[in-house]
């Protein structure tokens, strides 16, 4: 089985090094957005603030993607920390879309999200 740390070229210049590395950032980036995008979803279906960080959830993913990262030949203690970050920055945005979705709503005994119709 091809491993992705077997993708990395052997580079001669640091342009070679920033190359390499801007086009594996415009892979990634469109997937993050969409990935940061799934926190609205998230934020609209969960039924209360205290639900927005899921402790359980976190640790479910970081051991998810150390053994994946493991299996791709990577470094599991740098993933883990990209991906706790991650989590971090996405967890404060879901609670601003958890926020946003429900300003102006109906107020108390209200199910419904700003936007929805009765
Ligand atoms: C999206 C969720 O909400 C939060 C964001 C997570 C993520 O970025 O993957 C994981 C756990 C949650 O605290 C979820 O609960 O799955």
């Amino acid at each position: 089985m091809s491993k992705a740390i077997d993708l990395v070229q052997r580079c001669t210049t640091m342009e070679d090094v920033r190359r390499q590395v801007n086009a594996l950032d415009d892979v990634l980036v469109p997937l993050l957005v969409t990935r940061i995008g799934y926190m609205t979803q998230a934020a609209r279906i969960k039924g209360d603030v205290n639900q927005v960080r899921d402790e359980a959830r976190i640790e479910a993913i970081v051991q998810r993607v150390r053994e994946r990262t493991e299996q791709e030949g990577g470094q599991p203690d740098v993933m883990e920390a990209v991906y706790r970050q991650l989590m971090e920055a996405c967890i404060a945005y879901e609670h601003r879309e958890f926020v946003r979705l429900r300003a102006g709503s109906r107020g108390p005994g209200s199910d419904q999200l700003a936007g929805e119709q009765a």
